[in-house]
């Protein structure tokens, strides 16, 4: 059945959003896959070579309790120094020595956060047909649905089904199911507002002035990418990965999901599960300010494991500069030290990081150097 042509709130015809890397026709979307009434094993197409997601070359952490960084959002932003102070070190420590955080007291509501899943629950929901409405044409496209990462390049599917869209500078989503793109929007603006919070946390604990960054970044018009993933229940979640080890393109990524866990981080040469605490989010620095800080916030190593019997959905949202950044290490921090890595245009490493394969920081490590 043919795809009809993608609709959107807004049009779609931005000239910093085309390019000319086509998209591939989806593979059968996983859900259907999963909900295939035979299914006992999962087709040799999903199997990792590189051996069970839990045993791969790292152990998991036997740390009964992981305590992880914490950051109270309400504290940085209180107007009390000392206080911001304090939360500006505890940032510090938390890029340099996790490259994670949950952040706690955001004023999102819980119930805008609640909503916002429910709407991605039924994104998922729709018919195949109706979600290849927006599969999209191009990689940079302001609309994408599809599966897997990028079924062009990859030997091994994941186990995962995503909704991705541009939402700022220029919103763009999906028009059905009803009422969730106003759900998507509001949600989209209060996490950018906690973001934007974040990040003058962030400049003032790298010596930078608090808007900083912001400046050099040019976040006014800076990337804003909701993207959904569902991944659905897999009869050998031993065998199939979620989304294998990779770092995220952006500055940070801000996630939520539907209260089944996945999410296993790297930090000290182990992985580790994490469990939110419920109504935060889990923050994760992205290429960008690995960048940026010449390598003193490096980029989080993340990947996501299956259930057996759960469906588990998350919703990342990725934060990063304009297109046209040319983004390098700041000055201020190359006074004593080499820079570490080359300038790009941000558009250009999105670019590289979508038309290739996701693992590992495949894109970072070609403008290191
Ligand atoms: O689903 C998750 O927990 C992580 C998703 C992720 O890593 C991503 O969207 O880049
Ligand atoms: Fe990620």
């Amino acid at each position: 059945m043919a795809a009809k042509a993608p609709q959107n709130s807004q049009s779609s015809n931005e000239a910093s959003f085309t390019n000319n890397i086509p998209v591939p026709k989806t593979k059968m979307f996983v859900k259907s896959l999963a909900e295939s009434p035979d299914l006992i094993s999962i087709p040799s197409s999903y199997a990792s070579m590189t051996g069970t997601p839990n045993t791969e070359n790292q152990e998991l952490s036997e740390e009964p309790e992981v305590k992880f960084p914490t950051i109270d959002f309400s504290l940085l932003t209180s107007g009390n120094p000392d206080q911001r102070s304090k939360v500006v070190d505890e940032l510090a420590k938390a890029c340099e020595e996790w490259g994670f955080f949950m952040v706690i007291n955001h004023e999102v509501p819980e119930r805008l956060m609640e909503a916002v899943i429910d709407g991605c629950r039924e994104f998922f929901d729709l018919s195949d047909e109706d979600k290849l409405e927006f599969e999209g044409k191009h990689l940079l496209d302001p609309i994408r649905c599809g599966t897997s990462f990028n079924t062009t390049q990859e030997k091994v599917f994941y186990w995962r089904d995503y909704v991705k869209t541009f939402v700022h500078p220029q919103f763009f989503f999906p028009h059905t199911p009803q009422g969730f793109s106003e759900i998507a929007r509001e949600y989209s603006k209060r996490t950018r507002e906690v973001f934007l919070g974040i990040v003058e946390g962030i400049s003032e604990s790298l010596g930078l002035k608090a808007h900083g960054i912001y400046k050099t970044l040019n976040l006014e018009s800076g990337i804003q990418i909701f993207m959904s993933n569902l991944y659905p229940p897999c009869p050998q979640p031993e065998l199939a990965q979620g989304l294998p080890p990779h770092s995220d393109h952006g500055f940070l990524t801000f996630l939520t999901q539907n209260g089944v866990d996945g999410l296993q981080i790297q930090h000290n040469g182990k992985w580790i599960n994490v469990s939110p605490i419920p109504n935060s989010f889990l923050v994760n620095t992205g290429d960008q300010l690995e960048i940026l800080s010449n390598g003193k916030y490096k980029s989080l190593i993340h990947r996501v494991v299956l259930h057996r019997n759960k469906s588990r959905i998350s919703l990342s949202i990725a934060n990063g500069p304009s297109l046209d950044t040319v983004v390098t290490p700041a000055p201020e921090l190359t006074v004593c030290q080499r820079p570490a890595y080359a300038g790009i245009k941000y558009k250009d490493f999105l670019e590289l990081q979508q038309s290739n394969n996701l693992y590992g920081k495949s894109v970072l490590d070609r403008v290191r150097i």
